[in-house]
């Protein structure tokens, strides 16, 4: 017996194959069709597909989507937490669930109830059923049990009459308030960060992604560990034990501290390990900076069609699926403008209110790409019934990860299916927004002249004479820059052009002199 275990907290009512958290092996053994890194994962610029010259990519998607819909909730693996190196993913059990808010004073009854229609989904994504959501008003969640303590019962009733397995409660609970409500509801209890850290830890490919999630979830867990121990003892001794003999079962403190020790190392792990991934990628987006190709990134909420738009863009053949956080890896594409000019565009992950702080840590810098981008599509799903909340929530996130200040097109997506109504009322909240639908391609000339206007210009004008040996420079003021005269002599080939200055000190030596 153990201070830890709570021997006085008596059986579910209801047992479910389901463990409270399972902890599921590495993805190559459950699913070896996504283990490893994607192709579309760390892309070099210099070898990006250009948009002209993809043939078969188209098809990447229609695989990850095969692979997607393969995906299978893995139940009854072990709940010990014996060995955590093994652990790949955290993943939660959920199956038929009832969804529970606080509606805040002050916050309109729309927003309060677009909250739980986003949780909803985010619910469905994650594989369960959503029986039943309710939402009480209160000036603020209970410290204890979230929804005040006379609505736990009549939640309890709800649970019971739905035949419900877990209850999400729509915010992030605090340790104490996850216990509580656990023991009074007598099912598993998530919240809306754990929800969302499992699609993640769903739909991760690449190792980087994978990494960034389960650090994230592990983050997540410490301050938790003592409930989920508990939690764990229960269920195993249930199992194991038949149901007897449980408190004899429970985790030891030197058990749960062990668990704990492993916990924290494995987080030192992943941190370094990301960080190797990080220089990696930091060298990679240098040496595009230092080639001066201006990069644009591809940001909004999530299932605004940012995959879609990039596909439409460049026909770079990644995953679009109507689901959330369908995208987790940045995809990086090399695109022209009319006049020839290079550029990247990068597809990012999709924010969401209230995106778990774990995450947006963890995933600081795949996100900092954006921040260091020279120019932003913010793309806006005109199909949704708050398009302009998105917008905010999506603007809180740029400024947590210091993008705010980068040079901003709002892309109004979806003009094929919103209504009419409703895109002159986002024309006229966003007037310098670009209205367009990555379906149908409507508005995406337009938007790619936008692109073209913004991206910086080439502005330093040279006239040089290159020397046949310099092949490479001369297709790098082809590539990046402007040529307004090219000339064949016999000494080389004499180009006047423009180009950035990083390139304009290279072709110094060869100024021409006449
Ligand atoms: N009708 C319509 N649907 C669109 C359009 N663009 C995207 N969609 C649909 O919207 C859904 C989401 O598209 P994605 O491109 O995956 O969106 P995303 O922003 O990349 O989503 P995440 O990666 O999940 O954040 C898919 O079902 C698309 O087919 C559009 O212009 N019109
Ligand atoms: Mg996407």
């Amino acid at each position: 017996m153990t201070a830890d275990y709570d021997a006085s907290r008596p059986e579910r009512a209801r047992p479910t194959d389901s463990s409270e958290v399972l902890f599921v092996r590495t993805a190559a053994t459950w699913n070896p069709g996504t283990a490893s890194t994607g192709p579309a994962a760390d892309i070099d610029a210099f070898d990006l597909p250009a948009d002209d010259t993809v043939g078969t990519v188209g098809t990447q998607g229609d695989r990850d989507l095969a692979d997607r819909a393969a995906l299978r909730r893995v139940v009854g693996l072990s709940t010990e937490l014996t060995d955590i190196t093994e652990v790949e993913y955290r993943k939660l059990q959920l199956e038929r669930v009832v969804l529970v808010g606080v509606w805040a004073g002050g916050v309109a009854a729309a927003e309060a109830e677009a909250s739980m229609a986003e949780l909803a989904r985010l619910a469905e994504t994650a594989g369960s059923v959503v029986l039943d959501a309710v939402v009480q008003r209160r000036s603020h969640p209970d410290a204890g049990t979230f929804i005040g303590s006379g609505k736990v019962t009549e939640l309890k009733e709800i649970v019971e009459v739905t035949g419900a397995d877990t209850v999400i409660a729509d915010g992030e609970l605090s340790p104490g308030q996850l216990r509580n409500l656990e023991e009074k509801l007598r099912v598993k209890v998530v919240d809306r960060t754990a929800l969302i850290l499992d699609i993640f830890a769903q739909h991760a490919r690449s190792r980087e992604g994978k990494a960034q999630v389960e650090l994230a979830q592990l983050n997540y867990l410490v301050p938790r560990l003592r409930g989920w121990g508990v939690a764990l003892s229960r269920q195993r001794g249930g199992r194991v034990a038949g149901g007897a003999g449980i408190g004899s079962r429970g985790p030891g403190e030197t058990k749960l501290e062990i668990d704990r020790r492993r916990i924290y190392k494995r987080i030192a792990q992943l941190r370094s390990d990301l960080s190797a991934m990080r220089r990696v990628r930091d060298t990679k987006r240098s040496q595009r900076r230092a080639r001066a190709i201006p990069a644009v990134s591809i940001a909004g909420y999530t299932n605004a069609g940012k995959s879609s738009l990039l596909n439409r863009l460049t026909d770079a053949g990644v995953l679009v699926e109507d689901a959330l956080f369908a995208t987790l890896d940045p995809t990086t594409r090399r695109s022209r403008t009319a006049d020839g000019r290079i550029y990247t565009l990068t597809d990012t992950v999709g924010f969401v209110r209230h995106l778990p702080h774990q995450l947006v840590e963890s995933f600081r810098s795949t996100l900092e790409e954006i921040g260091d981008s020279d120019l932003l599509l913010h793309v806006v799903d005109a199909s949704d019934e708050h398009p302009e909340d998105q917008v905010t929530a999506v603007r809180t996130v740029l400024a947590e990860i210091e993008a705010a200040e980068v040079v901003e097109i709002v892309v109004i997506n979806k003009a094929d299916t919103a209504q009419a109504d409703e895109l002159t009322r986002l024309r006229h909240l966003f007037p310098d927004a670009v209205v367009v639908s990555a379906r149908t391609g409507e508005g995406i000339d337009e938007l790619r002249r936008r692109i073209a206007d913004a991206l910086p210009d080439p502005s330093i004008t040279v006239d040089v004479l290159l020397p046949f040996t310099e092949g490479a420079l001369l297709s790098r003021i082809h590539e990046e820059g402007e040529v307004l005269l090219e000339e064949h002599t016999g000494d080389g080939t004499r180009v006047r052009g423009r180009v950035y200055p990083d390139l304009a000190g290279l072709l110094a030596p060869f100024v021409a002199v006449n």
